[in-house]
């Protein structure tokens, strides 16, 4: 029963035009609902997410699916709404942290806009950890339903470091790279002094290549490890395809964070009623993607909750209790990628994080 009184049939079945990648837990499904109010942005596939390409499982990547049954879900978006006029999106935050993924999303459209949405590390993981605590329906409930908090980030940082030693073991003596400006693998330039940047099947060696493996095998706390999946993206998008906003932002500014994606895309302006800016969706007090809650009903529900599931229904973390202890750990962890975030944002190639991330990770 589709419409197919849209004669060009290329214009059909054409590619994606933006893909929002992750990171999952940083608000991905608030802007979703948001931006697509914006009757020139649309989005493939039923839910928000595809999982084409990578699911929510991180072994479960599928880079090499099927190209032309993606096409046919973009093009049945184009024949539902009769329409070629629109951009069409993917919203799979399982996309941030898949290492083929890159390079599956530029063969599929080397103009693709890519979309990344980051947290602040700790909160993102907490939020993830809780969700998969409370509810039995989500993919890693069994790997924590017994654990604390605490006690889940002592087991996870210490195998995550085991991992990236191992990897670590497997280095080999560099090429020296040559003096003055450069190109990368991939052809673009770069300044002196700036590190080339690294991605799946463009110079990923060995070390590096099991590293994001470690952080990608890691659904809650290795997906905080936002650097190491960022200059993957990186490596095979030119910067100005690639978007990086923060939800405080999100959070703070919403009006200015919508209108930069719409200009990003090249989208024509929408007008957002104010009551919609007000809106976090699949917050913590209601897990779904269409899940709506005012702004100042879900904030800092996430830590409260990790809090008093382990210390005994306190209102703040004793100062040298396990949850302050598992928080100051990760924050360890988190550190040096944090860093490199501000270097890389410092060198202009991605917007820079929040002043607030300096104090908690300098
Ligand atoms: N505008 C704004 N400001 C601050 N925080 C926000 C905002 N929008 C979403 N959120 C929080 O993001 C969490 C949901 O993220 P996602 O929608 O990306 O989750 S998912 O990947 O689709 O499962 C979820 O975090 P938790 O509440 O900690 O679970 C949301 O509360």
């Amino acid at each position: 029963s589709l419409n197919t009184s849209i004669q060009n049939y290329l214009d059909i079945y054409k590619p994606i035009d933006y893909a929002v990648v992750g990171q999952q837990k940083c608000g991905t499904s608030t802007l979703w609902n948001i931006l697509t109010l914006n009757p020139a942005v649309k989005w493939v596939g039923h839910g928000k997410e595809s999982f084409f390409f990578s699911g929510e499982m991180p072994r479960t990547t599928l880079c090499d699916n099927l190209v032309e049954d993606f096409l046919t879900q973009v093009a049945v978006q184009r024949l539902k709404l009769n329409r070629t006029d629109m951009l069409i999106g993917d919203w799979s935050a399982t996309h941030f942290s898949c290492s083929c993924c890159p390079a599956a999303l530029k063969s599929l459209n080397a103009n693709l806009k890519i979309i990344i949405l980051l947290r602040d590390p700790v909160q993102r993981a907490l939020s993830r950890f809780v969700e998969q605590k409370r509810s039995i329906r989500m993919p890693f409930h069994k790997t924590v339903e017994n654990l604390t908090f605490p006690e889940f980030v002592k087991l996870e940082v210490a195998a995550l470091k085991g991992c990236v030693t191992r990897a670590a073991s497997l280095q080999q003596p560099r090429p020296q790279l040559p003096a003055g400006p450069t190109q990368s693998t991939r052809g673009q330039q770069r300044a002196v002094g700036e590190e080339p940047l690294v991605g799946w099947g463009l110079g990923l060696d060995i070390v590096r290549w099991m590293e994001m493996q470690c952080y990608s095998r890691s659904n809650i706390i290795g997906w905080s490890v936002y650097d190491v999946f960022l200059e993957n993206y990186l490596a095979h998008f030119p910067k100005e395809q690639v978007l990086v906003l923060y939800t405080d932002d999100l959070s703070t500014q919403p009006l200015e964070s919508f209108q930069r994606v719409e200009a990003f895309l090249g989208a024509p302006p929408h007008l957002y009623d104010n009551s919609v800016l007000d809106l976090v969706f699949n917050s913590n007090d209601c897990y779904h993607w269409r899940c709506a809650r005012k702004k100042g009903d879900v904030s800092n529900q996430t830590s409260l909750l990790a809090v008093n599931s382990e210390e005994g229904h306190q209102q703040q973390p004793s100062r040298n209790g396990p949850f302050t202890q598992a928080v100051s750990r990760l924050v360890d962890l988190y550190r040096p990628h944090v860093r490199r975030l501000f270097s890389w944002a410092e060198q202009g190639r991605i917007a820079p994080p929040p002043e607030r991330w300096k104090r908690l990770y300098a």
